[in-house]
């Protein structure tokens, strides 16, 4: 059961068209997933003799990287994947870390590698996730990666994004032939979400900072994605009765508290299906890290499956 303020909105909801929206639990979903995931970690090393490995690059000291660094670690314990973090300082140079990353293609033991963002202004962000082998690129950040979101031959699907796919698959909430309205056009969230929505055949509208009259947008949205980092910005009156609401804001409160972008309790009111913050889409995050991490590694393993055929042959 989820706990506090959300399981008090949980008990009271009922599902699509009531008055209180139904709360999706990310928490939840991401513990029934790692589940599998601890199976098919499991197996793979049982085959190969070692366990998926997932590189972390941390660069500089922003204490919320390292709580999110911290995270992956932790979670990647839970699912039976190695891991390791490499730390930085925030002088590091940018030659040091392509160094470090082309050492890490060239491992056989890692499957998975991230550099965490944001990076210090002085590395060149761009050089560094090209750097970083397509085959082994578990947050989907490299240009094969996204120009492959675009043709359909992607290779892992960037975390966040495939987080709020699972989620609403999770709930059978239908895509194909919906509005949805994405606010936030990041390279990381928006823009891929918007084209993994658009491969489901739904028709997405994506709003940003520029956007004029955000409201006359959200308001046809059937599915509504927000991550604009902008705390509050979604009120009731910007979204349509029954509309699904994700909400993929993190922000920090000044009492140290996180939130979302949506004014959670108001909308709720008038949605379908809410995610809370925390507990949305946050630990979907983590949990497509995991996913894409063994998902590298049973790709690796048929991979030198399919070489050892073609030497028998
Ligand atoms: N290399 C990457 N850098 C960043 C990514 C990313 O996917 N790859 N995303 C964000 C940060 N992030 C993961 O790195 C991340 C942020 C938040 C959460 C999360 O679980 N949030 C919780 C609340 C946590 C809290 O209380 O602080 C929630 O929403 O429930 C997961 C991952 C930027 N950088
Ligand atoms: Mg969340």
């Amino acid at each position: 059961m989820p706990s506090g303020k959300i399981a008090r909105w949980a008990s009271l909801s009922h599902p699509r068209t009531g008055t209180l929206a139904k709360i999706i639990d990310g928490q939840k979903l991401a513990r029934a997933l790692r589940v599998d995931l601890l199976k098919r970690a499991d197996a793979i090393a049982a085959r190969r003799g070692t366990p998926p490995g997932l590189a972390v690059i941390l660069v500089g000291d922003d204490a919320a990287s390292a709580v999110y660094v911290r995270n992956k670690i932790r979670a990647c314990e839970t699912a039976g994947i190695h891991s390791t973090c490499l730390r930085f300082p925030s002088t590091v140079g940018n030659d040091e870390l392509l160094t470090t990353i082309t050492e890490l293609n060239e491992d056989a033991a890692i499957d998975g590698i991230l550099v965490q963002l944001p990076l210090p202004p002085h590395i060149l962000l761009d050089q560094v996730l090209e750097a970083i082998s397509v085959e082994k690129d578990v947050d989907g950040f490299h240009l094969y990666n996204v120009g492959g979101l675009v043709t359909g031959n992607t290779i892992f699907s960037p975390c966040t994004p495939y987080g709020v796919v699972k989620l609403l698959e999770s709930e059978n909430i239908a895509i194909e032939g919906q509005n949805v309205v994405v606010v936030g056009a990041s390279n990381i969230v928006g823009k891929p979400m918007a084209l993994m929505l658009m491969a489901r055949d739904a028709t997405v509208a994506i709003c940003h900072a520029k956007t004029r009259d955000l409201a006359q947008f959200t308001i046809l949205a059937d599915i509504l994605v927000v991550a604009a980092g902008v705390p509050g910005l979604i009120i009731p009156q910007m979204v349509k009765t029954g509309a699904v609401v994700i909400d993929v804001g993190i922000n920090r409160l000044p009492d140290g508290r996180i939130t979302g972008d949506v004014d959670f309790e108001g909308v709720s009111a008038k949605a379908s299906c809410i995610t809370p913050v925390p507990g949305g889409v946050g630990p979907m995050t983590v949990t497509m890290l995991l996913e894409n991490t063994i998902a590298s590694a049973e790709r690796g393993l048929a991979r030198s499956g399919r070489l050892l055929e073609n030497m028998d042959s």
